[in-house]
């Protein structure tokens, strides 16, 4: 197996640059005309992995939409990761994990350990424990080839009274933290494992331009940050930026043809990034 950057890379060339996310609001479950509960849960991550999985060159379920229903929910995360892996799709599993050390090996085992029912290709986590917190993460992704995305500058706007705080040297949080996803690509052959989330809806991207790895932007679509705004955040780093889509996608279905329309809509919108 290649490193999880390197396969990135290759997706989205082969695929397109998209992460489509899996966030069954209970909103969508009902314009889907699906119950709120774990079996219109089911239905609807199935009309998802049918529709995207082999098509999509990254997907992200967003876990607390499947954490809400318990056990239950969890059993068809387990499913989704499973059926999307196996058709070739690489899978962000969008847990934004953070805590102290110890605890974190437990979180990085759940979402990057081969053994773990949960096994994703990477999986979101939140630095603002400290960066060196995310230790057992950073090391167990790179020993099973596996990526990380910490969060950096966020799409929401409460974000910026933390990422946008500076430390003694006048950097931002958020750009320390990409500084820190930078120092862990080094040397990396044709980008990193260790990416980070910028919002789509931000004014200014953090300086990316040594960074070497995936860019994750959200925020595209229901949050207001446009195609527009991804390429001027995106700057010199096309390649790298894999903006995510989720509700705007998912608003298309429950039909497959029509959910897959809407992700071939969405890609050709950032053929831009393809330069
Ligand atoms: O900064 C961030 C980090 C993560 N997200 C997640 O992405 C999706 C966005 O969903 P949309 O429906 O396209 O708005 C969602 O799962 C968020 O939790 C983010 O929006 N911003």
């Amino acid at each position: 197996m290649t490193g999880f950057g390197e396969r990135l890379h290759a997706a989205l060339a082969e695929r397109g640059p998209l992460c489509v996310g899996i966030d069954p609001h209970p909103e969508l479950l009902g314009a889907w005309g699906l119950t709120v509960d774990a079996a219109g849960l089911a239905t609807f991550t199935e009309y998802c992995v049918e529709a995207f999985a082999g098509e999509v060159a990254l997907v992200k379920p967003q876990v607390a939409f499947f954490e809400a229903f318990g056990s239950a929910g969890i059993a068809v995360l387990e499913r989704a990761v499973a059926a999307l892996r196996e058709s070739g799709t690489l899978v962000l599993a969008d847990a934004k994990r953070g805590d102290i050390g110890s605890t974190m090996a437990a979180y990085a085992r759940t979402w990057l350990s081969d053994d773990s029912p949960l096994c994703s290709d990477s999986v979101t986590v939140s630095p603002y424990l400290g960066f060196g917190a995310l230790e057992p993460a950073l090391q167990l992704a790179q020993e099973t080839e596996r990526g990380v995305f910490v969060l950096a500058a966020t799409s929401n706007p409460e974000g910026a009274q933390v990422q946008q705080a500076t430390v003694a040297d006048g950097r931002t949080l958020a750009q320390v933290m990409v500084d820190e996803a930078a120092v862990r690509n080094a040397g990396a052959a044709v980008l990193g494992s260790v990416g980070v989330v910028v919002g789509a809806t931000l004014a200014a991207a953090p300086d990316l331009s040594a960074l070497h790895g995936p860019i994750l932007m959200p925020g595209v679509g229901a949050q207001g940050g446009t195609a527009d705004d991804v390429r001027r955040l995106a700057g010199d780093h096309l390649d790298a930026v894999v903006p995510n889509v989720s509700r705007e996608v998912l608003r298309a279905g429950p039909a497959v043809p029509a959910l897959r329309d809407a992700v071939a809509r969405a890609v050709d919108g950032f053929a831009f990034l393809r330069a």
